[in-house]
């Protein structure tokens, strides 16, 4: 794309365990942006939340990295970036979005000795390979849900300073959820209609109340939760007894996880009998 602006989305999120719609957000908003701007998405990164950020019933940074890994599997163009988990403790988004920029930065348009820019791109990602076939500027900006954008408004969540750079200077992609309304939050906030410019509303019109919490639910419950979350995706969480998923511990390792999530309930009552 001549003359455009390449653009990296940044989703951060706790992926407990990471959702078919998760995914969907890329690529609904990669379409969006390429029909109404001059944006070229080159690069996706999934940055599951640190351990400490404390959620109940969080699982390990290690597993929710493998699931995201499994789940990106089918992705030519979405990665995991561990940079979050990888600190001592847990990071405010503006400062995530901020590393990325500062990363990418330095490998795209850095002066950067061949060396260094060597060890960095070795010790990092290899999404950040390909984008060194150009010097052309490239931005990061975050990618959320629109209750993402509407905690902001949640007393002592956030820092205006932080929604102030989030918006601001690096600016954000929303795509609307159910029982949201992302024009009017917007309306409602002197700070985010300044930066309106920067504020990228998709809707989403194939609407998907998909949420990690109902997967978690579900899993609990021995309910099936096949085509909302990738299959090796459940695959994982059943092997490693993940989200309480031991109490049907019994029915996982004697059934393959398509036959298990296809016949949960007959399957329960073969277990119990
Ligand atoms: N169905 C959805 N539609 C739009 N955005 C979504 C959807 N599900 C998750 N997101 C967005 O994905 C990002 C990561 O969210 P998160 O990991 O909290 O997922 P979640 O499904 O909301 O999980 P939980 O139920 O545990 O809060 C957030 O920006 C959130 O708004
Ligand atoms: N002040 C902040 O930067 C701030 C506050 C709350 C959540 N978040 C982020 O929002 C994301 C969403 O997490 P939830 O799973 O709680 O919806 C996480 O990555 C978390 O780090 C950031
Ligand atoms: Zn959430």
């Amino acid at each position: 794309m001549t003359g455009s602006q390449r653009v990296i989305l940044l989703a951060c999120g706790s992926f407990n365990p990471p959702t078919n719609m998760h995914l969907r957000m890329f690529e609904i908003a990669k379409d969006f942006l390429h029909r109404t701007t001059n944006y070229n998405v080159v690069a996706g990164l999934m940055s599951p939340v640190h351990d400490k950020y404390g959620k109940e019933g969080l699982a390990s940074a290690g597993d929710r990295i493998q699931m995201l890994r499994l789940a990106l599997n089918s992705s030519s163009w979405v990665h995991v970036s561990e940079w979050e988990t990888t600190q001592d403790d847990w990071t405010p988004t503006r400062e995530a979005v901020q590393y990325h920029q500062e990363l990418v930065d330095s490998v795209v348009n850095g002066n950067l000795d061949p060396t260094a820019k060597r060890q960095r791109l070795d010790a990092s990602q290899s999404w950040l390979n390909h984008l060194t076939t150009s010097t052309d500027p490239v931005v990061v900006k975050l990618l959320c849900g629109a209750d993402l954008l509407e905690s902001f408004a949640k007393p002592g969540l956030w820092k205006e300073e932080d929604i102030e750079a989030l918006v601001g200077k690096y600016g954000i992609v929303v795509i609307t959820r159910e029982g949201s309304n992302p024009y009017k939050f917007i309306y409602e906030s002197d700070l985010l209609t300044k930066h309106q410019k920067n504020i990228h509303i998709v809707t989403e019109w194939i609407t998907n109340e998909v949420s990690s919490t109902k997967v978690r639910r579900a899993l609990r419950r021995g309910e099936s939760v096949k085509y909302l979350v990738q299959d090796s995706v459940i695959d994982y969480i059943y092997k490693n007894a993940l989200f309480n998923t031991h109490n049907n511990f019994a029915l996982s390792a004697s059934h393959k996880t398509t036959l298990l999530s296809a016949t949960t309930d007959c399957a329960i009552e073969d277990v119990a009998t």
